[in-house]
């Protein structure tokens, strides 16, 4: 494999100062002590540059078979050889190593596979799990502040469904069947199958309330009621119960509001709402959806200022008609 080393050069005297300097260093031999290098420089190069160590190998094989010749002209290429015999099984594993580092490995090298490959092993995992420990501790801390915080007086599934919001108040409601029957909120993971939202007629989204208590000519506080807030007591409250002709009123911090017109429009169903008719519907309005603003959707069906039932007398007919 290596014609420049077979060429043979004229430096017999060489030699054996040669054995140990190819020792030292393979690819220099030659050059480096040679008087006669002028001459045989060209030789000589040639032949470390084209030596490498892959070169090595075949070399010994040779070698082997030849060693008991020390011819001179060769001899440095056997000198070489010979020395070169002990450190091959060195240089292998070295050319082998390398070449493992640069190819996908082949079988030998598995010690030094193993080796490079554990070795690479642990620099991915401990990034792996950095993250995944990240994740994981920032995980549950972002879960909860994920959703917005909310009053705890909630204990049915509305707790977990969505606040509500402009689009969410346009969606058609979700199931039909088992809308307001069921009274008892059970925990359920999907809001949208266990809610109670009633199914809207149509004409009667809350777009179509808020288009309806845009126009002040409505009358949505009641038909025989005077322009100015009235006083209600609670004798009063209670017989609007929306029985009878009678329109529903409720009571909500203090303020009474006629809920009639808004029946068809509560999502959550006629009968949802007029559990509060004729009385205080604080308390159940809190229970199911604090987050909703019931000013902001009651405004114009407020009716009056609830007072004590001694305050009757003095409101009662211009309450009534
Ligand atoms: C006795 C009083 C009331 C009861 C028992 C009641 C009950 C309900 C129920 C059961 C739902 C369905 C909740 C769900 O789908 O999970 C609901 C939804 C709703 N109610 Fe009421 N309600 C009452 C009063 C009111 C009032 C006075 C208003 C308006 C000021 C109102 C506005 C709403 C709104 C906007 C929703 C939809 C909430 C959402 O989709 O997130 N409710 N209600």
């Amino acid at each position: 494999p290596e014609p420049p080393a077979s060429k043979p050069l004229p430096k017999p005297v060489k030699p054996p100062a040669t054995e140990e300097t190819p020792v030292k260093g393979e690819a220099k031999p030659p050059n480096d002590e040679d008087d006669a290098a002028s001459d045989t420089q060209t030789t000589p190069k040639a032949v470390p540059s084209s030596a490498p160590a892959v070169e090595v190998p075949s070399f010994r094989l040779d070698d082997n078979a030849d060693q008991s010749r020390p011819s001179v002209p060769q001899i440095q290429t056997s000198a070489q050889t010979q020395t070169t015999m002990k450190p091959p099984s060195q240089p292998l594993s070295q050319t082998k190593m390398a070449d493992s580092t640069l190819m996908p490995p082949p079988p030998p090298p598995q010690q030094s596979n193993p080796a490079k490959s554990s070795s690479l092993m642990p620099p991915p995992a401990p990034p792996r799990l950095r993250p995944i420990a990240s994740q994981t501790t920032s995980a549950p801390s972002l879960a909860p502040g994920r959703y917005p915080p909310r009053p705890n007086n909630t204990t049915s599934s509305s707790s977990l469904r969505p606040p509500p919001s402009a689009a969410a108040s346009l969606r058609a409601p979700p199931s039909s069947g088992l809308s307001s029957s069921t009274l008892a909120p059970t925990k359920v993971t999907k809001p949208s199958s266990s809610s109670k939202r009633a199914v809207l007629e149509p004409g009667y989204s809350p777009l179509d309330w808020a288009a309806l208590t845009s126009n002040p000519n409505n009358k949505l506080r009641g038909e025989n009621l005077p322009p100015t807030l009235i006083r209600v007591t609670p004798s009063m409250l209670k017989a609007q119960n929306g029985r009878k002709g009678m329109d529903a009123w409720t009571s909500y911090q203090g303020k009474v509001y006629n809920i009639t017109p808004y029946l068809p429009f509560h999502p959550g169903g006629r009968g949802e709402l007029l559990r509060g008719a004729g009385k205080d519907s604080g308390k159940l309005f809190f229970e199911i959806h604090p987050w909703v603003n019931w000013d902001a959707i009651l405004g114009e069906c407020l009716v009056g200022i609830l007072v004590s039932e001694n305050d009757e007398s003095d409101n009662k007919l211009d309450a009534m008609d």
